[in-house]
């Protein structure tokens, strides 16, 4: 590692560097990134473009007295080398690492715990209302992507801090990208700096001219000055920022710390809501990245001078993928299929479908909310809407999809990715709520498959049923099975029985058959005779196959790759009551009642019990 680096213990050191140095730092710590990146993954293209922005404001403002409010705080990296984090940065998104986010709990200069969007000017808004109240002196910055700008809530933030016009900086970055192309108006309409440019051209001829013409007052000077000035302000980035309340400073070029300085120290001087607009570039100073910022967006290990990312583990293809194919495949034979996604065409394998069918493929920005409620609207005339998302960024949506969907009984499709623990990205990441927040609507129809081929046929059950439904699917590669080559039905609230056995029967979900399976192998060996069912739905439950199978076994075990509070375990528990069959010995497996940390999904899943041995162990002990 470069020197300078080496001798930064904290913001404060950088206040004592020449512009000089603080321009080779910039490189070092690019270095330091990319580095990292290649050998733990990361998010690489969005750290990269704010290096600069970084180094400008923490040489300015005085963290942690002032406070950084990261918008994902996917971008943190130079941020966390810069605050004492430098000798631990190798263990980044590791087990028993440093977060790729920033985290309270891991320094005092993370203002703000993130990883989901849009939520940076709220809480920056919250903070400096709270240092009003409490007469304390610090300044409050956000600093939010343009893809972040997609978001409502940015927008809720923005409208209130407008309002009370407190002392706030919101910086956003703007690099005119999402993941993928950010889309929308307003991506359209701050990327309008060309006719900026073009205004600020016509105003500094009309300005001369004027001077020139004898015989013209000075009011009428002002007075065309004023309709200069409402000119521009039509044509810039500036009139939305400023029809909210705030004074608007920009834009600027994101890359050049002295620039930057000077406008934040000018800036610091304000005591109004302000919001400097940057121009930054994603990937900025890694040739792959700068050429691919997408698929160095969030990248895997990497070779650094080639730019070649590592192949994955190999084998089979993702489930990600496999849905993308089969919902492809249905789209061609059913007109009434649409498909919606939340900025992540990539991330939710719907790419494919957007250039196959472009005019039912809908990018709604990082706007979950609204994705619900459009596919409701759509489905209320008649559309199969299918909305690819997160399970943990469609929590984001549990108001619209009760409200919207459940109530008037919408048929919706949820495909639910990354369902389970997801690996590095920890905890604001993993989706293991989303089988407790789904199962207490009335009308839901919730599913989850034990393997690829079972998820295209329950895409297609899922986009035949009239109601709503969701299909929960894992982050990462299927089990190589056979795919089918024609879709069929799966009855709604039907599982299988897998495997016979007399001593205990296991009822596992989705992600969880194959281990129960190899699990009821390794019991074997030790003389006990496992039962394992494949139950396919939460809701409705098969009630049928709960009862038979308390009443030939006498003993279940529950296993899911989701919270224990509320979900497929609690369910069978709801059942076993409901039919007066409470004493029945049950052991639920699942994820306990705390946030699961970051590491590989194969170490959470053998650090919780969820993988075969895990599920083995804790059967054993509970025939103990
Ligand atoms: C609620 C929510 N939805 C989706 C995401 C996934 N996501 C993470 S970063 C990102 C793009 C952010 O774009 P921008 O704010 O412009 O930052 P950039 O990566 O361009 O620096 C998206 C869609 C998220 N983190 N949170
Ligand atoms: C920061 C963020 O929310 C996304 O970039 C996310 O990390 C993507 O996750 P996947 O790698 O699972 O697509
Ligand atoms: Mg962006």
């Amino acid at each position: 590692m470069a020197g300078l680096l080496e001798t930064i213990s904290g913001p404060e050191s950088l206040r004592k560097l020449s512009l000089r140095e603080l321009n080779i730092l910039a490189g070092e710590l690019r270095e330091v990134i990319i580095s990292t990146c290649s050998g733990n993954g990361g998010h690489l293209a969005p750290s990269l473009g704010v290096i600069e922005l970084t180094i400008a404001l923490h040489a300015v403002f005085n963290s942690p007295n002032d406070k950084i409010v990261w918008d994902v705080g996917h971008q943190a990296y130079a941020h966390k080398l810069l605050t004492g984090r430098r000798e631990r940065f190798g263990t980044l998104r590791r087990l028993g690492g440093i977060s790729g986010f920033p985290k309270r709990c891991e320094s005092p200069h993370d203002a703000f715990d993130v990883g989901h969007s849009s939520t940076s000017i709220s809480a920056a808004l919250g903070m400096a209302l709270a240092r009003d109240l409490k007469r304390e002196k610090n300044k409050v910055l956000a600093v939010i992507g343009d893809g972040s700008m997609t978001g409502g809530l940015a927008y809720e933030g923005l409208n209130h801090a407008g309002h009370l016009n407190r002392d706030m900086v919101v910086i956003l970055n703007d690099n005119e990208m999402s993941i993928s192309e950010n889309v929308g108006a307003l991506s359209s309409f701050l990327s309008r700096t060309i006719t900026s440019e073009f205004v600020h051209k016509i105003k500094k001829d009309v300005e001369g001219f004027l001077e020139n013409m004898d015989g013209l007052g000075r009011g009428v000077l002002q007075v065309a000055k004023r309709a200069e000035e409402s000119l521009k302000g039509l044509f810039t980035p500036g009139m939305l920022f400023e029809a909210f309340g705030f004074e608007y400073v920009g834009p600027i070029d994101g890359h050049n710390i002295e620039l930057l300085m000077q406008t934040l120290e000018n800036v610091k001087r304000f005591d109004d809501a302000v919001l400097i607009h940057v121009l930054t570039r994603k990937g900025k100073g890694y040739g792959p990245a700068e050429t691919n910022p997408s698929l160095f967006h969030g990248v895997g290990p990497f070779d650094v001078t080639s730019g070649k990312v590592a192949k994955g583990k190999g084998g089979a293809a993702s489930y990600t993928f496999l849905f993308g194919e089969a919902l492809n495949k249905i789209a061609n034979d059913n007109e009434k299929v649409v498909a919606i996604t939340a900025a992540m065409p990539d991330g939710t394998g719907l790419s494919a479908f957007a250039a196959k069918h472009p005019d039912r493929f809908f990018d709604v920005g990082i706007a979950e909310q609204h994705g619900v409620t459009f596919a409701a609207g759509l489905a209320g005339r008649g559309l199969k809407p299918v909305f690819a998302v997160y399970s943990s960024f469609l929590q984001r949506a549990y108001d619209q999809i009760f409200h919207d969907v459940c109530l008037q009984n919408l048929p919706v499709v949820f495909a639910i990715d990354r369902a389970g623990v997801v690996g590095s990205d920890g905890p604001t990441h993993h989706g293991v709520f989303d089988l407790s927040y789904l199962r207490s609507f009335p009308q839901m129809t919730l599913m989850a498959p034990k393997d690829e081929n079972e998820l295209q046929h329950m895409l297609y059950t899922a986009i035949n049923h009239d109601g709503p439904s969701a299909v929960r699917y894992p982050r990462g590669n299927g089990h190589g099975v056979a795919i089918d080559q024609e879709f069929r039905e799966i009855a709604i609230g039907q599982g299988e029985i897998l495997r016979d056995g007399g001593d205990v029967a296991i009822l596992a979900l989705g992600t969880m058959v194959y281990p129960s399976m190899e699990a009821a192998d390794l019991l074997a060996v030790e003389g006990l005779n496992v039962a394992v069912a494949n139950m396919r739905y939460v809701k409705p439950i098969d009630r049928e196959l709960v009862l038979t199978l308390a009443a030939k076994v006498g003993r279940l075990v529950t296993v899911e790759e989701n919270a224990l509070q509320g979900g497929f375990g609690a369910a069978v528990l709801e059942v076993l009551e409901e039919e007066g069959l409470s004493h029945l010995p049950v052991t639920r497996i699942g994820y306990p009642d705390c946030f699961i940390e970051q590491g590989e999904q194969s170490e959470l899943r053998i650090r919780y019990g969820l993988d075969s041995t895990g599920i083995a162990k804790s059967i054993k002990g509970s025939m103990l």
